[in-house]
C-alpha cells in the first residue's frame, strides 16, 4: 500500500520502519514544517494517510483528507471534543477515518476486560475504583486518550458515577483519573479498585511503541473501500 505519515515524530518514524518491512511504501513523511503541503496530496498518490501528531493539528488534518478523499487512520489524543464536528464532516464529504486512542491489540484487550470488571464492581459500593496513567515527560495531553477511553468504560456501567476528574478523589460519585510524567515511559494504564479487605488491579505496560504502531498499520491496510467513522472494535473483532 502507498502510505503518507503525517506526523514523523516517535510513532511517524516507528510506523514507518514497521509498514516498509511489511513491504509498504511511504509517500510522505509531514511533520509541523510542511504541514500545508497536506492539501497537495490526492488518492492517485496515497491509498491511506495515517496520522499522528498533536492535539491541535489533528482535526484539520483530518477533514483535509476527506476532502482529498484519502483514507485516514488517526491515533492522535486530546482532540476528541471536536468528535461531533469531524462526523459531520466525515458524512459530507464522504470521508474514512478510524481512531483509536490505543492501537496496541493488549489495550484494546484491556479495554474490554475492564468493562467486564466495572459491570460486575458497581454492585459492590465497599470497593473504590481509580485509574492511574504514566507517560513520558514530552506527552502534551492529560490524561491520556487511553485512560478516557477506561474511563469511559467505567462510568458507562457505574450509574453512582456522574464524571471524572484528572486527580485522586474520595468523593464517591466521581471517578478519579490521576496522571504521572515521568522520565521516558511509553505507556502504563492501571485500574484499581481497593477495598478494606483486598485490592485488585488491570495493569498494562506498554514496553516499545511497536504495539501501537503494528495496529495502525493493521488499521491502514483494512481501510480501503470503506466509509464512515470506525475503531478498533470494528476490524479486531475481540
Ligand atoms: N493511539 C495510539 O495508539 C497512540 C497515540 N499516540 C498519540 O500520537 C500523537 C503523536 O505522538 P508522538 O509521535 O509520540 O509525538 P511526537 O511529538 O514525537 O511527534 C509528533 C509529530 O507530529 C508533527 N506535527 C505536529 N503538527 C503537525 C501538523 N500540523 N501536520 C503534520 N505534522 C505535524 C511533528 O512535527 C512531529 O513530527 C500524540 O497525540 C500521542 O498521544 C502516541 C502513541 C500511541
Ligand atoms: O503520547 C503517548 O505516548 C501515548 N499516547 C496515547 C494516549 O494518550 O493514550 C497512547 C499511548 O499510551 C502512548
Amino acid at each position: 500500500m502507498r502510505i503518507l505519515l503525517i506526523g514523523y515524530g516517535k510513532m511517524g518514524q516507528t510506523i514507518e520502519r514497521l509498514a516498509k518491512a511489511k513491504g509498504h511504501d511511504i509517500v510522505g513523511t509531514l511533520t509541523v514544517d510542511d504541514a500545508h503541503t497536506l492539501s497537495s496530496y490526492t488518492s492517485e498518490q496515497v491509498d491511506v494517510a495515517i496520522e499522528f501528531t498533536s492535539p491541535d493539528a489533528a482535526v484539520e488534518n483530518i477533514i483535509t483528507c476527506f476532502k482529498n478523499n484519502i483514507p485516514v487512520v488517526c491515533g492522535t489524543t486530546g482532540w476528541l471534543q471536536h468528535l461531533p464536528l469531524v462526523k459531520e464532516k466525515c458524512q459530507e464529504l464522504k470521508g474514512s477515518l478510524l481512531y483509536a486512542s490505543n492501537f496496541s491489540v493488549g489495550v484494546n484487550l484491556f479495554f474490554h476486560f475492564n468493562e467486564y470488571v466495572a459491570q460486575k464492581m458497581q454492585q459492590h459500593p465497599n470497593y473504590n475504583v481509580a485509574v492511574k496513567e504514566i507517560h513520558h515527560v514530552h506527552k502534551l495531553d492529560q490524561p491520556s486518550g487511553t485512560a478516557l477511553s477506561i474511563a469511559d468504560g467505567i462510568i458507562k456501567h457505574y450509574p453512582s458515577k456522574k464524571g471524572w476528574i484528572n486527580d485522586k478523589t474520595e468523593e464517591p460519585s466521581i471517578l478519579g483519573v490521576e496522571s504521572e510524567r515521568e522520565g521516558e515511559v511509553v505507556g502504563t494504564h492501571i485500574v484499581k479498585y481497593t477495598s478494606e479487605n483486598d485490592t485488585f488491579e488491570l495493569h498494562h505496560v506498554a514496553h516499545t511503541r511497536e504495539g501501537f504502531a503494528s495496529g495502525a498499520i493493521l488499521a491502514a491496510e483494512w481501510m480501503p473501500g470503506r466509509q464512515g467513522v470506525f475503531g478498533m472494535n470494528d476490524l479486531l473483532q475481540l
